[in-house]
């Protein structure tokens, strides 16, 4: 699914309008009845809710639901927020409105702001997509009021006062807090990333019929990888395959206190279909790989509690992901510069593979062309430096990924992947139960593995990224977020390949 800017947003807007049988009111309408139904599904019978309304289209919004819900026997109210310019269907709204016998209650100054009691539900249709400056004098006043208000807050599109991109110059105190945020029909840059989620709440995306060959003609750097983008990449197991059709992967990962680590990347490696799994890790992991994952083949390494000494012969092995609970011993670290040394294709680098090199940037050039690295923001920001706010962030991002010629996968909630091209692709996938000691762990194996069936890195990290967050969502689902560990992750991803697997067999001719 494509992330548009507001301005190809508002030109989707006028391309629906202009191509298809439905005017710009119809289209508000339509609009409108997606988050009335989101509401209604939700709301208590006799909870009050208060739609404040800006000039513009989003104030348009706001008005058709709060008609729509008045319609329902919800009990409603409406406050305009100042009498400038309206918009047309903004204007074509409040006429409904009104003709219903409503009154408007409008704002033109502090004063008229009224009290908030806690038990209603405001609906916040200040702005949308077409806010042009920060919120500031009686806009970023009524802001405040709701914010400082205990009343549940759900916003339409946008939190009022987020700009769909760019929020860097932006403050707090202008925007919206929101505890959900009905986005509609694509989910905004903005909305995915940190700075502003403690505004945003949770983001639902609804769709509204925008036209989709306006959409898929639209250039943008930013991607939010769905069910159907994954089943379109996932190649389903061959009839006549074999364990050499799927690749050997080898995993190293491991140290005294740490075997842990090497244990969930290679269960994970094995879960997510590698042919073959090989763990390489120090001496003291023997047994203890060789009970938790029989199904693979540990190699001895020289060290009795850490990797060093001499590397095996590597040419065998399809994909390496390196780096889970090794260490930063400089022994290790020389091992490792052995590994990157002499192997050519991409590989998986993590956790203390990525601490290493990013103190070593002498050894850049050995990491291979198009390999995936997956820091967690701490591990980025070993690398890239300190950010200022999320825009900045994206720009290192970038960066890195072209310097390097690297996918990198910059965990967390709507986990963001830089691709060397330039495009970044977030996450739908995961949740916050998964912010638990071994979760990215359990990423490497899976990503390694995918990389040793023969996926394309950049197929791989998306593919193996979201299976992660898929698996996290059903464990989530089945033990509580609080409960889920992060072995559980593994266990789960059969569920990620089934749903993969049903969705592109109802997508397929037969
Ligand atoms: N696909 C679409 O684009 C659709 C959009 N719709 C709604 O339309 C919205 C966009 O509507 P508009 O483009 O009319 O824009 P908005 O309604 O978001 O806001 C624009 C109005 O607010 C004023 N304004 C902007 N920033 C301000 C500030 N900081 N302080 C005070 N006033 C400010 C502008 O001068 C203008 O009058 C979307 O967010 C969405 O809610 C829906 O009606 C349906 C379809
Ligand atoms: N709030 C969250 N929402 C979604 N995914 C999350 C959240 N918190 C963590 N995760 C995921 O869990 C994993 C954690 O990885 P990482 O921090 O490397 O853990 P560890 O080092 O303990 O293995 C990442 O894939 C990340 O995207
Ligand atoms: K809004």
């Amino acid at each position: 699914m494509k992330i548009l800017s507001a301005a190809q947003i508002r030109l989707a807007d006028q391309y629906t309008i202009a191509h298809e049988p439905i005017s710009s009111l119809a289209l508000m309408e339509r609009a409108a009845t997606q988050c009335t139904q989101w509401l209604t599904a939700r709301l208590r019978p006799h909870t009050p809710v208060w739609v404040f309304a800006g000039t513009g289209n989003n104030g348009g919004d706001g008005l058709a639901i709060a008609r729509q819900l008045h319609g329902q026997g919800y009990a409603t109210a409406v406050f305009v927020l100042g009498a400038a310019k309206y918009s047309a269907d903004c204007a074509a709204n409040l006429t409904q409105y009104e003709a219903l016998g409503l009154s408007i209650n409008y704002l033109h100054h502090i004063s008229d702001f009224p009290p908030i009691p806690p038990n209603v539900l405001v609906v916040d249709a200040l702005f949308g997509s077409g806010l042009n400056r920060p919120c500031d004098g009686l806009a970023a006043a009524l802001i405040e009021h709701l914010n400082a208000s205990r009343a549940n807050i759900v916003a339409i599109d946008l939190p009022s006062g987020l700009f769909c991109e760019d929020n860097s110059q932006n403050i707090d105190e202008n925007i919206i807090a929101a505890g959900h945020t009905l986005s509609l029909h694509l989910p905004k840059l903005a909305l995915l990333l940190p700075d502003y989620q403690h505004k945003i709440g949770q983001m639902h995306v609804l769709p509204i019929g925008l036209n989709e060959d306006f959409i898929k003609n639209q250039h943008t750097d930013y991607q939010f990888i769905t069910l159907a983008d994954c089943a379109a990449m996932y190649r389903p197991r061959q009839q006549f395959g074999h364990k050499g059709t799927y690749g050997h992967a080898l995993v190293v990962a491991g140290s005294r206190g740490k075997m842990g680590a090497a244990v969930l990347a290679t269960r994970a490696s094995l879960r997510a279909g590698a042919g073959l799994v090989s763990v390489l890790t120090a001496e003291c992991g023997y047994t203890i790989l060789q009970t938790t994952a029989p199904e693979a083949m540990t190699l001895l390494n020289e060290g009795e509690n850490y990797l060093q000494g001499k590397i095996p012969e590597l040419t065998a092995y399809q994909a390496i992901g390196v780096g889970c609970g090794i260490g930063t011993e400089t022994e290790t670290a020389m091992f490792l510069g052995e590994i990157l040394g002499n192997y050519q294709r991409p590989m998986v680098i993590d956790a203390d593979a990525l601490n290493v090199l990013a103190t070593r940037p002498d050894w850049h050039g050995l990491i291979p062309a198009q390999s995936i690295l997956t820091p967690h923001p701490k591990e980025f920001s070993r690398w890239a430096g300190r950010w200022d706010n999320d825009t900045h962030k994206l720009q290192l991002l970038n960066d890195l990924s072209k310097k390097l010629q690297c996918h990198i996968v910059l965990k967390g909630a709507y986990t963001a992947i830089a691709h060397p091209n330039g495009q970044v692709t977030f996450n739908s996938t995961g949740n916050a139960g998964m912010a638990t000691g071994g979760s990215g762990d359990t990423l490497t194996g899976i990503l390694t593995a995918l990389l040793a069936q023969g996926y394309t890195p950049e197929t791989a990290s998306i593919l193996g990224v979201w299976l992660h967050g898929f698996a996290g969502d059903c464990a989530a689902a089945h033990y509580g977020q609080e409960a889920l560990i992060a072995s559980d992750l593994a266990e789960f991803l059969g569920e990620g390949f089934k749903a993969l697997g049903k969705e592109k067999q109802q997508n397929s001719l037969l």
